[in-house]
């Protein structure tokens, strides 16, 4: 088989990249090459700011794609090798499909503590919608959980699990540590430690349609858990219990298959489970073969250039399984988000046309400020720039307004101007701040009137 420009993945940032291929070049052949049969497209794609977009994902049958497009074709079928030199790759069936440009868009997998390997079934990640039935059908019968990880996987089922004891085990001295500083998380724990039975809804299964393919389907993303009643095997009780073990780490884990699990935190603690959550970040998938050396970082993901192009001829990398190996704008950084994922798909895509017809690319708008929309806890939570003053070597300051149940607003700011900000709660704030980062104006002038709440701030800047 030959094609234009074959796609490895069927996630966001594959199919992104596939939409936006079949988009700038009509003319040209696409394969999407995906293990999973059911691949994730972004809907409802509203912009905030200038490069603050708010979307959902849905998960769709591959013939959308190929309904929607004719110059695309879908197979369902795994990468096995790249013959780079040569251009062309194996499938696990068989098949070798040649490529002009090849783009690999294969995500990354649960990095779970090592002892999941001891007990493959009490202890579990979450990635995709596989994995969530796995969940979801072995805390019916669990009356106590242990939740690894201060990330959002652990952030999310922290707050949404009903009906089981949690013991939250966080090596940090605060709560959401990969997104949030304290004061938020302090602004979060109310949230954390209330009930929240009007979210609860009847349990919705997430699968588009079952069959054969579905064994490693592409990560989930943004309100996974919206539609799902997520519940243990206590009996119904408004009252939830949970317990966090702040600066912990897990010891040892003892116990057999069809006993409680024994865990030994590194404080000497000890807790009785029925199941362990390891939500304990993401490892790039690299699980083929090239003839010559496809360049990783540290992080194992594949190292690409300021045009996503790996170091092997003709070929890109965008989404999770990639790692951002140029010199970053002073405000934005990499992270493993729906939103970075789908940014990357679309503009591998602009890289892949760009050189298959000899023009130039500029690199996309969306690489100056980082930015990301999401929820925690129930409320709506905006990141900007640098938002935990990464980067800043601690010489910034922070200025700080907060309304308990209602807003928190944290602006970081170095040399009077506005490095990052953290908007918690319905602030309005989004496109001001964005503004306040990209042209980085001098805020000398408005002092401390910056976070005035009875100074409407945005007069300031009209
Ligand atoms: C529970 C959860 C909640 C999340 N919530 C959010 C959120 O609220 N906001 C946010 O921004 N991000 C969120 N994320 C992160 C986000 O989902 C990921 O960053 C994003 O989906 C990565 O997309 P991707 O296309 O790079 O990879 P994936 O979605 O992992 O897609 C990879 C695809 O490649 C296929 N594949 C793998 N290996 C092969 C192979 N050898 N051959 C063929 N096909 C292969 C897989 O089947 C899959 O289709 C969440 C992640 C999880 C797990
Ligand atoms: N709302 C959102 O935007 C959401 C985004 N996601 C994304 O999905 C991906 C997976 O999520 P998640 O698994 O939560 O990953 P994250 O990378 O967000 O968080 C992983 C957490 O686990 C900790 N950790 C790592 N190893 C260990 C260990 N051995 N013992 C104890 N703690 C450990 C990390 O601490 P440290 O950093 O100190 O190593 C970190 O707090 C991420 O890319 C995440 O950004 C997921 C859910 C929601």
């Amino acid at each position: 088989m030959l094609a234009d420009f074959v796609i490895v993945g069927g996630g966001i940032a594959g199919v992104s990249c596939t939409e936006t291929l079949a988009f700038l070049a009509p003319e040209k052949s696409i394969i999407l090459l995906s293990d999973s049969a059911l691949i994730k497209t972004v809907t409802n794609l509203q912009a905030i700011t200038k490069t603050l977009c708010q979307f959902d994902v849905e998960e769709q049958s591959s013939d959308y794609l190929t309904q929607k497009y004719k110059n695309v074709t879908v197979i369902h079928d795994v990468l096995k090798e790249i013959q780079d030199e040569s251009n062309y790759i194996k499938t696990g069936k068989g098949k070798e499909i040649h490529y002009k440009s090849l783009c690999l868009c294969m995500g990354a997998e649960p990095n779970l503590i090592p002892q999941h390997l001891q007990f493959p079934d009490q202890i579990i990640g979450i990635r995709d919608t596989d994995s969530v039935d796995t969940f979801i059908e072995k805390l019916k019968h669990s009356k106590t959980i242990v939740v690894v990880g201060n990330g959002g996987i652990a952030s999310e089922i922290v707050y949404k699990i009903q009906n089981t004891e949690i013991h939250w085990v966080i090596k940090d001295k605060h709560i959401s540590a990969t997104f949030v500083d304290p004061g938020a998380a302090e602004f979060f724990q109310d949230s954390l430690h209330s009930s929240h039975p009007n979210e609860q809804v009847v349990s919705k299964r997430m699968r588009y349609k079952e069959d054969e393919y579905n064994k490693s389907g592409a990560a989930l993303g943004p309100d996974w858990y919206k539609n799902l009643m997520i519940s243990g095997a206590n009996t119904n009780t408004l009252e939830r219990k949970v317990n966090i073990h702040y600066e912990n780490e897990i010891s040892t884990i003892s116990g057999s298959k069809d006993r409680a699990l024994e865990v030994l935190l590194t404080d000497g603690q000890k807790i009785s489970c029925d199941l362990i959550i390891s939500a304990t970040g993401v490892t790039p998938r690299t699980n083929f073969n090239t003839k010559n050396k496809l360049l990783l970082s540290e992080d194992g993901g594949i190292r690409v250039d300021d045009h996503l192009k790996t170091n092997l001829n003709n070929i890109y990398a965008a989404g999770d399984i990639c790692s951002a190996n140029w010199q970053w704008a002073k405000h934005w950084f990499p992270m493993k988000l729906w939103t970075q994922a789908r940014q990357m798909g679309c503009y591998a895509a602009q890289c892949m046309v760009g050189q298959l017809n000899k023009e130039e690319v500029l690199q996309d708008f969306c690489f100056e400020i980082f930015t990301h929309s999401t929820k925690l806890f129930s409320y709506k939570v905006i990141l900007l720039g640098l938002y935990n003053g990464q980067k800043l070597d601690n010489k910034y300051e922070i200025l700080v307004r907060t309304t308990p149940k209602m807003e928190y607003i944290k602006f970081v700011i170095e040399n009077h101007k506005l490095q990052g900000a953290v908007l918690i709660g319905d602030t309005d704030l989004e496109e001001m701040c964005e503004n306040l980062i990209l042209n980085q104006i001098n805020l000398e002038p408005y002092g401390d009137d910056i976070l005035n709440p009875d100074i409407d701030i945005e007069d300031y800047f009209d």
